[in-house]
């Protein structure tokens, strides 16, 4: 398991890593790390270093002293390097001697356009919002690549929010660790290509991070590859209450979902029995929940309703021992009536967007998407997923998980019916909540990556598609082999 840690969690670790160092070594190892990259997309993108132009928008503290120290390793390659002190003239005082001694210069009014600016002005020292003169600045210069240093500046580093102005990145190259901000809310949007730059941080830093990220190694440690005692029923059996004569489209979708994970049985119970028998010979299909028979998990809400009938349908999944997944409809009957949900003991995980949030929660979620699903995970003692272009995670105990994979291909009608349906699969193959969530998002955040490959349009039915390959690619990369039950 991977992660993002906090600004003071950062400090901590740096501080422990700097008293064994001579002083001065991390920032020249980030800068070291900075430049190379800098000068890898120049490379790319003019054919060579020499020659071309770089400006830095430098801070007064130490992002931008790393900017400069990088951008004097440039400019001892040939690049010509102007750069502007964004807050008055303080400047970090090394860094800028440094960079004037290698040939670069400290102006300030550099030239309209250049190969690549980089963004120095905040670092995790930063308070969200940029300085006017940044701003301005940005808006004068014509960059054909951004790089931010550590973090776009101007966001919030522990949160990933955006309040006020920041940077917009091509690539951002954080020191040491991930942030929040690289992986939650907008603030993710702005990074661009995040390139990790060792520092030799890791030992030092806290084993539990602000925001876990799951990655291949995660997922095949927690998959349950079937064994060779294991049968369609030991494989977990998985109920999909889903869909209505009116939306039979749900019932399929959620269904495909649930065919595509590692449960050995799927059982779909409602009135769009027919439509999915038609679409799916291999589903147990009756029309209510109390005929379904036994199950592990139960996925129910997709294109249910929100009438009477979809109220008692609900009552009965949710009087299953099984675990559940809550979606779609069922979370507006759950802001509807709490109430159902208050004797239950098995796990339970709800799949808002930001709507169905607001239902369930009375206000819409926080800039802070961490912290919007882990309070509204705590108030209802469930796992919450909370979709976005970031998907986030978080357990009743507060716990929460970034999704890093998933592209805006994935907003296409139907796409959150097939995640549900996978994610009950999962649950009824015995993962826990937590991890069936964040399984899943990871799992179909690939799919859609896998179905829209070479900028392709994407259907949900093409990601229900494309769930076996990306389980498939997921398990073959990682280095451990999945658990065997
Ligand atoms: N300490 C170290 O040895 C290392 C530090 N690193 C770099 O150091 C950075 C952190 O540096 P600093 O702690 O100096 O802090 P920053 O460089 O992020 O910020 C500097 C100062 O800017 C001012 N400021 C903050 N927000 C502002 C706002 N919105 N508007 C106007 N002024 C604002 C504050 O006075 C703040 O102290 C990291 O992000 C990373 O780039 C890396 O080089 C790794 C090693
Ligand atoms: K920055």
């Amino acid at each position: 398991m991977d992660g993002a840690w906090s600004a003071a969690a950062v400090r901590r670790a740096e501080a422990q890593l700097m008293a064994q160092l001579p002083p001065g070594t991390l920032m020249q190892r980030a800068a070291a790390g900075l430049a190379t990259e800098c000068a890898r997309i120049l490379k790319r993108r003019n054919g060579g270093v020499y020659g071309t132009t770089v400006i830095v928008l430098a801070g007064p503290g130490d992002n931008g002293g790393d900017a400069l120290f990088a951008a004097a390793r440039l400019a001892r390659r040939g690049v010509r390097v102007f750069a502007v002190p964004v807050m008055g003239e303080r400047v970090h005082p090394v860094a800028a001697a440094a960079l004037t001694r290698a040939g670069g210069r400290l102006v300030a009014n550099p030239p309209r356009h250049c190969h690549l600016l980089l963004d120095g002005v905040l670092g995790i020292g930063g308070r969200p919002g940029l300085p006017g003169r940044a701003i301005d600045r940005l808006a004068a210069i014509d960059a054909d690549t951004i790089v931010a240093v550590d973090v776009p500046s101007g966001v919030d580093v522990d949160t990933g929010a955006v309040p006020a102005s920041a940077v917009t990145a091509d690539v951002t190259v954080a020191f040491g660790s991930r942030k929040p901000c690289h992986v939650l809310g907008r603030a993710a949007l702005l990074v661009g290509r995040l390139v990790l730059v060792d520092i030799g941080l890791g030992p030092h830093l806290d084993p539990h991070p602000a925001v876990r990220v799951a990655g291949d190694d995660d997922l095949a440690a927690w998959w349950h590859a079937p064994g060779p005692d294991d049968d369609k029923y030991t494989r977990g059996v998985v109920g999909v209450a889903a869909g209505s004569e009116r939306y039979p489209g749900a019932a399929v979708l959620s269904t495909s979902g649930a065919l595509a994970g590692p449960s050995g049985y799927v059982r779909y119970a409602g009135t769009a029995a027919e439509q999915v028998r038609r679409r799916h010979p291999e589903v147990v299909c009756t029309q209510e929940v109390k005929e379904a028979g036994r199950v592990q998990a139960w996925l129910a809400g997709p294109g249910f309703g929100t009438d009477e009938a979809a109220l008692a349908e609900l009552r009965h999944v949710l009087e299953s021992p099984a675990p559940v997944v809550l979606d779609a409809d069922a979370l507006t009957l759950i802001g509807e009536y709490p109430s159902v949900l208050s004797q239950r003991e098995a796990p339970v995980v709800l799949t808002p967007h930001d709507r169905e949030y607001e239902r369930l929660y009375g206000s819409p979620p926080a800039e802070d998407r961490g912290a919007a699903a882990a309070v509204l995970a705590k108030r209802l003692n469930c796992t919450v997923l909370l979709k976005g272009h970031h998907t986030v995670v978080a357990s009743s105990d507060g716990e929460v998980w970034a999704n890093p994979t998933g592209r805006p291909q994935l907003a296409t009608a139907g796409s959150g019916d097939v995640l549900a349906g996978f994610m009950a699969s999962l649950l009824a193959s015995g993962m826990s909540g937590v991890r069936a969530a964040v399984a899943a998002a990871y799992l179909h955040g690939r799919a859609g990556g896998i179905a829209g490959a070479g900028h392709r349009t994407v259907t949900a039915s093409d990601i229900a598609k494309a769930l076996p390959q990306a389980v498939g690619q997921t398990l073959s990369a990682a280095d451990t082999p999945g658990k065997r039950r």
